[in-house]
C-alpha cells in the first residue's frame, strides 16, 4: 500500500505513485507513472536534502554527477529534479528499471553464466566511463546496480562519487589522482577496499575496482563474499582470502595502522577463493576476481583493461564511447563545506545552467540533423531528375549524344537505369553485429517485461519547465 502522504500534492498531480521500490539511507524510491505521458519512472524523494552541510553536499554531488554522466547507457538517466514546497526535500525523477542486482542475487537461481558475464561487461563499461572523467563512484554494490529484463545494467546512487581532478587541481599537482580520505565516507562495509578500511590518507580508482571484484564474487557465490560485521572483522575476512600483501604493498597505501592490523588479521586460518566459491564457477571468472581483489590498489587492473579479460571480452559488444572526453571538476571545492543555503542556491543554479547548456547542444544537434536531411533530400532529387532526363533521353532516341532540346547540354549515353541496389553501401559493422543480449537467454524468471525506453530527454522538455517553477530540470 502506498502512503501518498509521503509525496507532496504537486507531485501527485504530475505522477501517479504505483508502489514503493526501495528505501535507502537517504530516501524512498517509488515506481510512478507520469500522468501526462504515461511513461513509467522511478521517483526518489531525498528527505531533508539540505539538513546539514554534509547532506547538502551529498545531494549536490549526486545531482552533479548524474547530470555529467547522463549520456551513458549503463548509467541511470536523471529525467527531472523537483524541489519540494518546504524547500527541504528534493525529488529526483529517473528512468525506471525493473529490479536491482541485490534483489536478483537474493532470489537465487536466476542469473546464468552468460547473464553474469554480461552484467560484468556493462559494469566495467560504466566504470571505465566514470573513470575517464576522473570520477570515482565509491559505492559500487549490488543494490546500486539496476537491471531490466534484457539484463541491461544501469548504475545508480552517485551520492558518494568524487572528482579526482578537483583534488589534483587544488593541490596544483595534476599527476596526483588520489582523494584524501574523508570522515564522512560511509560506503557499505562489505564492498570497501582494504585501503579505505585501513584509513589510508588517499585512495584511487582502485576502490571501485575492488568493489567490482566483490560484486562478481557475490554473483557466483549467491551471497556476499566478505560480510564483515565490524571494520576489523572485514579486514580479517579479506586478508585470509587474498594473496598476502608484501611490506611494499602495505606501505603503498600510506596508512599508519596498516602493518599492525594486517599482521593481526593474518593470524586467521587462510582459505582460497576456490574453496569458497561453488565448484562449477568459471575459471576465467575466478581469475578476474583474483586480479581485482589484491591488496595493493596500484596492482588492480583498470576498468577499461578488464574489458579485454576473457571473462567479459565476448560480451563487450557495445560501441558507445568509453571516454567522457573531459575531466569533471565540480564547481564547489569538495573540502570546503558551504552553508546549507549556499548549497541549495548553487545547486538550483547549476541544474538550470546545465539544462540550458544541454538544450542548446540538443538544438545544435537537431539543426545539424535537419541540415543533413535537407542535403540528402536535395541530392536524391537531383539524382531523380538526372535519371528522369536520362531515361527520357534513352527512350526518346537512341542518339544519346544528341541534345534533348535545342540548347540543352549533351547527356552521356546511359547503359543502365540508375538503381540503388547496383551500388551496395558499405555495411555498418555496429548494426549487424550480434549484441550481447542476443547471446543471452531472454526473459529470466523474475525480471518481467521491459517498458519502452524512447528517447525521453527529447520529450516535451520546455513545457514541463514552464508549467511549474519547482521543476528544476526536465
Ligand atoms: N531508477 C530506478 N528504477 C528502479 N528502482 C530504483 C531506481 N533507483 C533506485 N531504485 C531502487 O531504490 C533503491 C535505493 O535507491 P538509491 O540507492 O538511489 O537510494 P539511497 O537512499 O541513496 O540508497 P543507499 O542507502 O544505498 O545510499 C535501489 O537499491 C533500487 O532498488
Amino acid at each position: 500500500m502506498v502512503d501518498t502522504n509521503e509525496v507532496e500534492s504537486h507531485l501527485i498531480e504530475r505522477y501517479e505513485i504505483r508502489r514503493r521500490l526501495g528505501k535507502g539511507a537517504y530516501g524512498i524510491v517509488w515506481k510512478a507513472n507520469e500522468r501526462k505521458t504515461g511513461r513509467v519512472v522511478a521517483l526518489k524523494k531525498i528527505f531533508d536534502a539540505f539538513r546539514n552541510p554534509t547532506d547538502a553536499q551529498r545531494t549536490f554531488r549526486e545531482i552533479l554527477f548524474l547530470q555529467e554522466f547522463a549520456d551513458h547507457p549503463n548509467i541511470i538517466k536523471l529525467l527531472n529534479v523537483v524541489a519540494a514546497k518546504n524547500d527541504k526535500d528534493i525529488y529526483l525523477v529517473f528512468e525506471y528499471m525493473e529490479t536491482d542486482l541485490h534483489a536478483v542475487i537474493r532470489k537465487g537461481g536466476i542469473l546464468q553464466d552468460a547473464h553474469q558475464r554480461y552484467i560484468m561487461a556493462q559494469l566495467m563499461r560504466a566504470t571505465a566511463f566514470l573513470h575517464s572523467g576522473n570520477v570515482i563512484h565509491r559505492d559500487h554494490k549490488p543494490s546500486n546496480v539496476l537491471l531490466d529484463s534484457d539484463c541491461a545494467v544501469k548504475i545508480c546512487d552517485f551520492g558518494l562519487a568524487r572528482s579526482l581532478s578537483a583534488i589534483a587541481k587544488r593541490r596544483g599537482d595534476s599527476a596526483d589522482t588520489s582523494v584524501p580520505a574523508l570522515t564522512e565516507y560511509v560506503a557499505t562495509r562489505w564492498y570497501r577496499a582494504p585501503e579505505i578500511l585501513l584509513s589510508s590518507p588517499h585512495y584511487t580508482k582502485g576502490v571501485d575496482m575492488w568493489s567490482l571484484g566483490c560484486i562478481l564474487a557475490e554473483m557466483l557465490l549467491g551471497k556476499p563474499l566478505f560480510p564483515g560485521d565490524s571494520t576489523f572483522d572485514q579486514i580479517e575476512k579479506i586478508i585470509r582470502v587474498i594473496p598476502q600483501p608484501s611490506r611494499l604493498d602495505i606501505d603503498v597505501i600510506g596508512s599508519q595502522y596498516a602493518l599492525s592490523v594486517v599482521e593481526r588479521a593474518q593470524r586467521k586460518q587462510r582459505v582460497t577463493l576456490e574453496q569458497i566459491l561453488p565448484k562449477d564457477s568459471p575459471k576465467d571468472g575466478i581469475d578476474l576476481i583474483k586480479q581485482l581483489l589484491v591488496f595493493n590498489p596500484e596492482k588492480r587492473p583498470s576498468a577499461e583493461s578488464c574489458l579485454s579479460h576473457p571473462y567479459v571480452a565476448r560480451f563487450n559488444t557495445k560501441k558507445e564511447p568509453l571516454d567522457l572526453g573531459y575531466q569533471v571538476i565540480p564547481p564547489i571545492d569538495d573540502d570546503i563545506q558551504l552553508s546549507v543555503d549556499e548549497y541549495r542556491s548553487k545547486l538550483y543554479r547549476m541544474i538550470r545552467e546545465k539544462k540550458a547548456a544541454r538544450d542548446l547542444e540538443r538544438e545544435r544537434r537537431y539543426a545539424e540533423e535537419q541540415a543533413k536531411k535537407a542535403t540528402q533530400k536535395k541530392e536524391d532529387l537531383n539524382r531523380t531528375l538526372t535519371n528522369t532526363n536520362q531515361d527520357s533521353t534513352v527512350s526518346q532516341s537512341k542518339q544519346a549524344a544528341a541534345p534533348v532540346y535545342p540548347g540543352a547540354p549533351v547527356t552521356k549515353p546511359v547503359t543502365a537505369p540508375y538503381r540503388r541496389s547496383s551500388k551496395v553501401a558499405p555495411m555498418d559493422p555496429t548494426r549487424n553485429s550480434r549484441s550481447a543480449q542476443n547471446l543471452l537467454p531472454h526473459q529470466s524468471p523474475v525480471i518481467h517485461s521491459r517498458h519502452s525506453s524512447a528517447p525521453l530527454h527529447r520529450q516535451n522538455t520546455r513545457e514541463f519547465t514552464k508549467q511549474h517553477d519547482r521543476l528544476l530540470f526536465s
